[in-house]
């Protein structure tokens, strides 16, 4: 089998919301397909109702397939410092029409500020390996890992976009979005993370720069994060660009587009170049004329982080089968 889904950016896409459809009849949530963490949980009636701000709910009551892992728990916290926790339920879950009829469905009793206040994410979907779920007292596979042997080809593909609605496409990978060869590389999930290597970056029209760069392919996280001194080297290339303390952030002046950015994928000199103005991620207004920069350092996380700033100069495939990612331009 096959399927593809639509996900929507939110504002400065922040994130990007997938419709899901939970339980029987189906419950359709808006998630945030996250493939830096492998729970999948989600607002629900069992949520305290002041922890809730307009997002949907799942009703287990009102599923006829739900069923209650009794004693079962969860509770995860990301690298934003929010976090979540709550029960566990079994339950059917459908995404770009692929049903897994009994996946883990993680009910939140206990939400953080940064997500009651966005409103229109109903909860997460984590794509990581599930080495990292947070189930106890046993560990949850991921909705992929439980479609994945249904699927034609072990694999999805995410095709974000700025500004526009994108794709996840499940079990095939369709020509048409992308552009020229896909790229393949290894990937090591020691560490639950889509983690991977690429040989080196490009400023604007220079040289490539031959260093290893380790990080993880992340659709749950916005920006781009990078060693520091390849941030320094970046920002060093634009007037007025500097380290805004108070923000704890590289800034730049929102005009004129700064230089592009080019990351290189495997040893067949594939480069993937993410457009100057994505870099632009967003005005700061009291500034005015200050942007707030789409590359930032990976300090104290330890690897860096590819996250949407990235992807969606991209066309990505996981590759759960052979455990490697594959990276087209578009
Ligand atoms: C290492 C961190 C990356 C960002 N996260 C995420 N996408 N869920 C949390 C883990």
């Amino acid at each position: 089998s096959t399927g593809n889904e639509v996900t929507k950016p939110e504002s400065y896409d922040v994130e990007y919301l997938t419709p899901v459809s939970i339980g029987t009849p189906g419950q359709v949530l808006h998630l945030d397909i996250d493939t830096g963490s492998s729970d999948l949980w989600v607002f629900s009636s069992e949520t305290p109702s002041n922890l809730v701000n307009g997002q949907s709910l799942y009703e287990p009551a009102k599923s006829s397939t739900a069923q209650k892992l009794e004693g079962y728990t969860w509770k995860i916290s990301y690298g934003d410092g929010s976090s979540s926790s709550g029960v566990v339920y079994r339950d059917s879950v459908t995404l770009g029409g692929l049903t897994v009829s009994s996946q883990a469905v993680e009910a939140a009793t206990q939400v953080s500020e940064e997500f009651t206040s966005d409103s229109n994410n109903d909860g997460l979907l984590g794509l990581g390996f599930g080495s990292l779920n947070t189930v106890q007292p046993k560990g949850q596979k991921t909705w992929f890992e439980n479609i994945m042997q249904e699927l034609d080809s072990p694999i999805f593909t995410a095709d974000l976009k700025a500004g526009e609605p994108g794709t996840y496409n499940f079990g095939y990978i369709d020509k048409n979005a992308h552009i020229g060869n896909i790229s393949y590389v290894s990937v090591n999930d020691s560490n639950g993370y889509w983690t991977w290597t690429s040989p080196g970056y490009a400023i604007g029209t220079g040289a490539l720069v031959s260093t290893q760069i380790m990080g993880i392919a992340d659709t749950g996280t916005t920006l781009l994060l990078l060693p520091s001194t390849i941030v320094v080297m970046y920002y060093a290339q634009i007037p007025g660009a500097l380290y805004d303390a108070t923000q704890g952030a590289y800034t730049l002046p929102c005009s004129p587009t700064p230089p592009d950015f080019s990351f290189a994928v495997g040893d067949d000199g594939q480069v993937i170049t993410i457009p100057g103005e994505y870099i632009l991620y967003a005005a700061i207004t009291s500034i005015g004329t200050m942007c707030f920069g789409g590359i930032q350092a990976d300090s104290g996380i330890g690897f860096s982080i590819f996250g949407d700033v990235a992807l969606k100069a991209a066309f990505v495939v996981f590759d759960g089968g052979k455990k490697r990612l594959g990276w087209a331009s578009k």
